[in-house]
Order: C-alpha cells, then sequence, then structure tokens
C-alpha cells in the first residue's frame, strides 16, 4: 500500500542521511519530493535520481537553511513545480563536536541557526502554505534521543534537539485547528557523515552498539518507515508525538 500517493513531499538537508532516505521513502510511497540542500550539487541530483526511479517527480533547491529567505525560496519553488505542499519534513542538521569550556561562539551560533532556527523558518514557510492551500498537512521534525539525554561533546547541539522537540509540541497546538500535524522523530545513532568522524573511534562505536537492544546503530533507511508513517494519513489523529527511533537505547539503562 502507498502511504503518500498524491502529495508534495518537502525535506531539508536531502542530499544525503536520514533526509534522503525519508525523500526516497517518500517517493517509493506515491509522493513527488523536493529537496532542500546546501553543499554538493551531485549528491542532490543523485538524490533527484533515486527519486525519479520510483515513477515520482523530483527537484532539487540549493540553500542554506540557517537564512530565514530559504524557507521561502523552497516553498515557492516546491508551488511552482508541483502545484502544492502537503509534507514538511524538516531534517538538516549539523553537530560539530566539541568540549564545552573551549566552545567558540560561532560553533554555537552556527548550530543554533542551522538546526534549530532552520527548522523554524521552514516549519513555519510550510506551514503558512497549507494554511493557504486548506486542506490541512503534515510536518514531521528530526529531532533526536538527544533533545531527552545530555552530550559531553554536544552542548550546543542537544537543546537544538531539545528545541525542535518543543517547536513540534508548540506547533501542534498552533496549527490544530488547520488541521496541520506536526510530530517528531528521535533517532538514536545512525550511521551517516554527521557522526562518521565520531564513530571511527571503534571503542565509542562498540560501546553505542552495545547499549542498543537491538544489537546494531541504525541506518539511514530505518528511519524512512517512521517519518513516512507520521507524514501520512495512517496517523491522522497523531500530533505533538515524539517518536523514539533508536533501537532501544533510550530505554536502556541497566
Ligand atoms: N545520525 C544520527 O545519529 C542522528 C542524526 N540526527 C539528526 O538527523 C538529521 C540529519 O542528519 P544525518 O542524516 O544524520 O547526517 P547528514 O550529515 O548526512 O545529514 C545532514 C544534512 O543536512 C545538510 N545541511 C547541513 N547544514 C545545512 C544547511 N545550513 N542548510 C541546508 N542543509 C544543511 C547536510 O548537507 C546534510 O545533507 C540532523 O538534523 C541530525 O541532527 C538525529 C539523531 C541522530
Ligand atoms: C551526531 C550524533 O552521533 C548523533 O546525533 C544525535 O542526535 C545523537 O546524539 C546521535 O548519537
Amino acid at each position: 500500500m502507498k502511504l503518500l500517493e498524491g502529495k508534495t513531499v518537502l525535506v531539508t538537508g536531502a542530499s544525503t542521511g536520514i533526509g534522503r532516505a525519508a525523500a526516497i521513502g517518500a517517493a517509493q510511497h506515491g509522493a513527488n519530493v523536493v529537496i532542500n540542500y546546501a553543499h554538493s550539487d551531485a549528491a542532490a541530483a543523485d538524490c533527484v535520481a533515486q527519486i525519479e526511479a520510483t515513477g515520482q517527480r523530483g527537484l532539487a533547491v540549493k540553500g542554506d537553511v540557517a537564512d530565514p529567505q530559504t524557507a521561502q525560496d523552497f516553498v515557492a519553488k516546491a508551488v511552482d513545480a508541483f502545484g502544492s505542499v502537503d509534507v514538511m519534513v524538516s531534517n538538516a542538521g549539523i553537530c560539530p563536536f566539541h568540549a564545552f569550556l573551549d566552545m567558540p561562539v560561532e560553533v554555537v551560533e552556527r548550530t543554533f541557526r542551522v538546526n534549530l532556527h532552520g527548522a523554524y523558518f521552514m516549519v513555519q514557510a510550510a506551514a503558512n502554505q497549507m494554511v493557504k492551500q486548506g486542506k490541512g498537512g503534515s510536518i514531521v521534525a528530526v529531532s533526536s534521543i538527544s533533545a531527552l539525554v545530555g552530550g559531553e561533546f554536544q552542548t550546543h547541539y542537544t537543546p537544538t534537539k531539545a528545541g525542535v522537540h518543543s517547536l513540534m509540541q508548540s506547533t501542534a497546538i498552533a496549527l490544530g485547528r488547520h488541521g496541520i500535524r506536526c510530530n517528531s522523530v528521535l533517532p538514536g545513532t545512525i550511521l551517516t557523515e554527521i557522526n562518521k568522524d565520531d564513530l571511527a573511534d571503534i571503542e565509542k562505536r562498540k560501546y553505542m552498539e552495545q547499549r542498543t537492544p537491538l544489537g546494531r546503530l541504525g541506518m539511514p533507511e530505518d528511519l524512512a518507515g517512521p517519518i513516512v508513517f507520521l507524514a501520512s494519513d495512517m496517523a491522522a489523529y497523531v500530533t505533538g508525538a515524539a517518536l523514539l527511533v533508536d533501537g532501544g537505547m533510550f530505554v536502556n539503562l541497566q
């Protein structure tokens, strides 16, 4: 069964990792997909090729989510191309690991701007378009297990993920009357570019694997199903929810 037939799905930071898997997963479920990306034109083109290989249409729009204008342009280009915005997956993020006591101001500010401000303006731009269309919609934000627990080298990052989680709770209230649902997914440790260097430390990687009751770290594709589900009408009565997708890591105290 295809869950997103006839819908237009927008995904930020979708040339790699979780965003890419979500974009391709949405296309496999019958959606046309517009991706935002900031860096590699080739990686974005490859993602669009994978979307189109499913028989759906794809479009890549370059832009830095930290700039509020990027959100306006992204939504406008999606509407120009496919006529509407039905789903926004706010996914773009960075996590430059660094110790707390000497954390550079620029690293804190950039992480806040990309992860939290970027999500805020993307969600707001999509919501305004959805309200104009008058047929509701679904917003899924990629938060993190790190919204709920800390990280020694993530003191600048975990507050942004808690912020994204909180943003979905507040926008669920603000947008419920418009039939727009807002939920977050909270991935555990997923093998992507964002933590490639961090997990090159074999001991750390083994430790993270041992903390995971399902016995392995996540792959980007592990997020595609939960994101597609929350985006779809299967989740028609789900809003303001946060879905851990972590192989059980969060509950594994002892
Ligand atoms: N990999 C993991 O273990 C976890 C990742 N997450 C979150 O998942 C999201 C996706 O990350 P991953 O797929 O893991 O890593 P990734 O590095 O593959 O993906 C992040 C994407 O965001 C893009 N991006 C970065 N800055 C941007 C900007 N200013 N404007 C537009 N795009 C930008 C990157 O180019 C990249 O494509 C992030 O928000 C991250 O915080 C959450 C929990 C765990
Ligand atoms: C980048 C981290 O490895 C990753 O991102 C998160 O949000 C979690 O802290 C994961 O471990």
